[in-house]
């Protein structure tokens, strides 16, 4: 049977769409896919030319990129170059929209398409507070349509050997759980206007780097097999603040799954994280711990408990694991496929990454900027408008 094929309509052309329109341009049999497809119907900007110039670095592939596939077998061939976001949400050639302009436009760049009647996909973090979300997902339930956050890392094969780990039960009841996303981002050389060190992008290490740490502890923790908590609290936290600008440099927040397992959670843009064991969940009769970096870990390890003499069934030898991304894709195919298995099927949202798990993880950023003192305090959504 032929393919579902999904026609894609792209909103900006900065860094993240250019490693997601590659994505969907790679042979999807190289991650062993045949039952849906893509293609890049559209992409806009706030310029033509900028668009243009997007499509045609694409088509400028080399052989041995993995996207010189999709330019070889013609999907680029018929994709607009348009010069508003607004002409894409009403391109009658467009199923769905994925969104990778700065944070503070999420809302407003997926509410306009939504309301052209299109399915999207949006970047992280999904929104800059709950009231803009629950607006989104209000509008999508009442017109039938398809929404998502991207959380690439949930449809990775090493989110799906965990998964089975977790299901296997060997490792036991989780007992701590460790999750960090951190690098350094050399600061104070940065142009402080930039996405990252500006409060008026929704800038600061939790909102760009905080969905990783908290996509783990939703994987290992909120749905793991043992888990019956499924409103987790979030304790304490703290945010330290850059001054030049206002955003925060580092947070760290704990989280509590009652009956299960706390887990403390941290993002910094000064300092890098471990290269090993930037996620750790440690169990009743072993530990795992995931590689750098969390956003495309490929490989994770099994260790025993120190005290092995106490624990006879606990895991008795460390053992490392190996999922990697297909080769040729950066790793943004497997959710793309995703999205066009969902829309295909009438699916509103993923059973992978549900609304409930995104307004989850929102509701503790809003306390984390609320308990906290940077300039986002002050920033506005555009719920509402
Ligand atoms: N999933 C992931 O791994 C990653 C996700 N991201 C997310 O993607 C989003 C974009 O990040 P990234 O691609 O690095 O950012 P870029 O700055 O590279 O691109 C953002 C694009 O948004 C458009 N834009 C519209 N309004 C503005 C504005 N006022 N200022 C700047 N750009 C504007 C521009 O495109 P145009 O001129 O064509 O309109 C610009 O190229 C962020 O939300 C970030 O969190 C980022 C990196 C990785
Ligand atoms: O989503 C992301 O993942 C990787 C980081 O380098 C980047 O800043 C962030 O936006």
């Amino acid at each position: 049977m032929a393919p579902y094929t999904l026609r894609w309509g792209i909103i900006s052309t900065g860094w993240i769409c250019t490693q997601f329109t590659q994505d969907l341009l790679v042979d999807p049999k190289s991650r062993s896919v045949s039952d849906v497809s893509h293609k890049v119907a559209a992409v806009g900007s706030r310029s033509v030319e900028s668009a243009q110039i997007f499509i045609n670095k694409l088509k400028s592939a080399k052989d041995d990129d993995g996207w010189s596939w999709g330019v070889n077998n013609g999907l680029l061939d018929d994709t607009k170059p348009l010069g508003t976001y607004d002409e894409v949400y009403n391109d009658s050639d467009v199923d769905a929209i994925y969104v990778g302009t700065p944070n503070t436009m999420h809302h407003q760049c997926a509410k306009a398409a939504l309301l052209a009647g299109k399915h999207v996909l949006c970047e992280k973090p999904f929104c800059l507070n709950s009231a803009e979300l629950e607006e989104l997902i209000s509008i999508a339930r009442s017109k039938n349509l398809f929404l998502m956050e991207v959380v690439w890392v949930r449809f990775h094969p090493i989110a799906y050997a965990l998964e089975e780990v977790l299901r296997a039960g060997q490792l036991g009841k989780p007992q701590r759980f460790f999750g960090d996303l951190s690098f350094d981002n050399k600061m104070d050389t940065q142009d402080p206007s930039s996405r990252l060190l500006n409060p008026s992008l929704g800038g600061g290490s939790l909102l760009d780097l905080g969905p990783y740490p908290a996509l783990w502890a939703m994987l290992l923790l909120h749905r793991h097999p043992l888990n019956q908590d499924k409103n987790p609290k979030l304790l304490f936290s703290h945010q330290t603040v850059y001054e030049r600008t206002g955003v925060d440099l580092n947070t760290r927040w704990c989280l509590e799954w009652k009956g299960l397992c706390q887990g403390l959670l941290s993002t910094d843009l000064a300092s890098f994280g471990l290269k090993t064991g930037s996620i750790v969940l440690q169990c009743e009769h072993g530990d795992l711990l995931i590689d750098y970096p969390p956003y495309r870990a490929e490989s994770f390890e099994i260790h025993p408990k120190p005290d092995l003499a106490s624990d006879k069934e606990g895991v008795q030898k460390a053992s490392r694991h190996h999922h990697p991304i297909a080769p040729g894709n950066y790793g943004m195919s497997y959710e793309a496929d995703e999205v066009a298995r969902c829309i295909r099927d009438g699916r509103q949202q993923s059973d992978r990454m549900p609304w409930e798990e995104s307004l989850l993880v929102q509701g503790w950023f809003d306390q984390i900027i609320r308990d906290g003192n940077t300039k986002l305090k002050d920033l506005r959504g555009t719920e509402g408008q």
